[in-house]
């Protein structure tokens, strides 16, 4: 079974077609990157595959389940227990610490204290921030807050990471820490990736680049 599928995919906004016949299949462990020119629709693509919005017509099915059909609460839950996101402006929690930020999405699980310790710690090591982990994002570098948001969004084991333009907002050096980060990590964690970027040297990290156009997916290379 395909980890996530989108199968004839389109989304409309007031009348108009943004994403049209979209067909994809992201296999486990697999490093995907989205390619193509501004407003081609790869963050609507995106949010789909990720249920934060539904599609207007086909289906897009994260481990089997359709996510257009799920009752919100049932959604929430595939979200939760499967998905981990990744956005260019980082979305930390401003008023946790970074190892706070990290423990929250397995607090929402119901980890327990000691196990959610244990990993936020081991997460904070991964991604070289554990002197850092009594922080607060606003003491912290925009690499570095990145570098929280992968801990965190791998935090509770998801099979899928979907990133939007993760080194969107970075400097080349703070770019390609996170962009190794990314690659060294959910391969460890055997998660997959599924990045929209528009650096052909974030693309170059991933197994397979698909590239996008008015909507559509012009090509799926490996
Ligand atoms: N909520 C919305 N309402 C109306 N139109 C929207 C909405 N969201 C996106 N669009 C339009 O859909 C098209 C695709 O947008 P999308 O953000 O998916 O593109 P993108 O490829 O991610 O662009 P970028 O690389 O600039 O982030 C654009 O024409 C955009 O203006």
């Amino acid at each position: 079974m395909s980890l996530l599928e989108a199968r004839g995919v389109g989304r409309a906004y007031g009348g108009r077609w943004v994403l049209r016949g979209v067909d994809l299949t992201v296999a486990p462990g697999e490093r995907l990157a989205l390619l193509g020119p501004s407003g081609c629709g790869k963050t609507t693509l995106l949010n789909l595959l990720g249920g934060l919005d539904r599609p207007d017509e086909g289906r897009v099915a994260l481990a089997g389940e359709d996510l257009g059909a799920a009752a919100p609460a049932r959604l929430a839950q595939l979200r939760r227990e499967r998905l981990g996101t990744v956005f260019q402006f980082f979305h930390l929690i401003p008023t946790l610490t970074a190892r706070e930020n990290v423990e929250l999405p397995l607090q929402l699980l119901g980890w327990g204290r000691e196990a959610l310790e244990a990993r936020a710690g081991d997460l904070l090591e991964a991604v070289g921030l554990a002197p850092r982990a009594e922080a607060f994002p606003r003491e912290l570098s925009g690499g570095e807050m990145q570098r929280v948001a992968v801990a965190r969004a791998l935090a509770g084991r998801p099979g899928i990471l979907l990133a939007d333009e993760p080194t969107g907002n970075l400097d080349s050096t703070a770019g390609e820490r996170v962009l190794a980060l990314l690659a060294e990590l959910t391969e460890r964690e055997g998660a997959a990736l599924v990045m929209v970027t528009h650096s052909e040297a974030a693309a170059a990290a991933c197994h397979r680049i698909v590239r996008m156009k008015d909507g559509r997916i012009l090509e799926a290379g490996r």
